[in-house]
């Protein structure tokens, strides 16, 4: 078959440890830097929602193209070299079988348990594409301060829709963003919208209007629950504690505001639309059957002869 889907357990017979290997080195990894869970997951958005789940993310600069880790829209960034740890761990047990792509997708839903999220049975069959999408990125990913009509149309452009886009904004529960995506709410005046009572903190964190590229100065996204993937970030952002305008935002337009609403008041339906999402989205495009690769390395396409 020409374009063959994902299933589920797709390694059952090549590698049936594979998914083990995986959650296992996650939890490792998890245990030693917390903040790689935050990682494994925003890896999914990145990945995936540039026109395809191919870990073209993972792809290092070469002379010809430019990586898409290194573009503006990337920046922050982080913990790629444990994408490679988690890879050699399942290339020690099954050479050459595991795709990078399948293992950035499964590394991002053990990660969401360890920031206690829901568990997401997901499809795998993924192959690793050839070359980086770095020059069509930003058609895709939005900016921090996008509106909020080009943010649900570019998601609806993957098929998912106004609950599912408020879901996965609430990854925005756990880590950090730098003080350059947040000093033009700052400087030079506060914006209004921002709540007075977070305003202080934000200024303490953030005390420059030119933030020094060199030092790692950030916010926590959500400062009651950091660490926990939970909708408590939907509570900040009613309560205009949203750090970047499309968190604002996402509170504030009619369209979107309803859901904000019910995940901040129910968990659960938080967790549902959350998963359902994160299926969609982690089933944007792949490549399959004989198209792609599966790398040796995540960081390196193949060598061809
Ligand atoms: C409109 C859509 C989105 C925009 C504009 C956006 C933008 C950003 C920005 C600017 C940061 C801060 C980076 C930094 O300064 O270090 C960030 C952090 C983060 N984003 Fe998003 N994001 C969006 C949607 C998503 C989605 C859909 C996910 C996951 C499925 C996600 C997961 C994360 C995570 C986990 C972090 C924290 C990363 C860390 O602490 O290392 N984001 N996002
Ligand atoms: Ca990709
Ligand atoms: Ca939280």
């Amino acid at each position: 078959e020409e374009n063959p889907s994902l299933v589920m357990d797709y390694y059952k017979d090549t590698c049936p440890q594979a998914e083990e290997i995986i959650k296992e080195q996650v939890k490792l990894l998890y245990k030693r830097h917390k903040n790689t869970a935050f990682s494994w997951l925003r890896n999914i958005f990145h990945d995936c929602f540039v026109e395809s789940c191919d870990a073209s993310l993972l792809l290092d600069s070469t002379r010809r193209m430019l990586s898409e880790k290194e573009t503006d829209r990337s920046f922050g960034m982080r913990n790629f070299r444990y994408i490679e740890t988690i890879k050699e761990a399942v290339e020690r047990e099954c050479p050459g079988v595991v795709s990078c792509a399948d293992i950035l997708v499964l590394s991002g839903r053990d990660g969401i348990v360890a920031l206690g999220g829901p568990h997401i049975p997901l499809k795998t069959g993924r192959r690793d594409g050839r070359k980086s999408r770095a020059d069509i990125l930003e058609q895709h990913l939005p900016d921090h301060n996008e509106s909020m009509s080009v943010v649900l149309e570019r998601f609806a452009n993957i098929g998912i829709n106004t609950p599912g886009v408020v879901a996965l904004l609430g990854s925005h529960s756990v880590g950090r963003t730098h003080c350059v995506k947040l000093v033009h709410r700052l400087y030079p005046e506060v914006d209004p919208q921002l709540n007075p009572d977070h305003v202080p903190h934000m200024l303490k964190k953030c005390p420059d209007p030119i933030p020094d590229p060199k030092a790692v100065q950030y916010v926590r996204n959500d400062r009651g629950t950091p660490m926990v993937l939970d909708n408590n970030y939907y509570r900040n952002i009613l309560d205009n504690k949203g750090l970047m305008l499309v968190d604002h935002q996402l509170a504030m337009d009619k369209r979107t505001k309803p859901y904000v609403k019910k995940m901040a008041k129910s968990q659960n339906y938080f967790f549902k639309e959350f998963a359902r999402a994160i299926t969609i989205l982690s089933e944007n495009n792949p490549l399959t059957g004989t198209k792609g690769e599966i790398r040796k390395q995540c960081n390196l396409a193949n060598k061809l002869h």
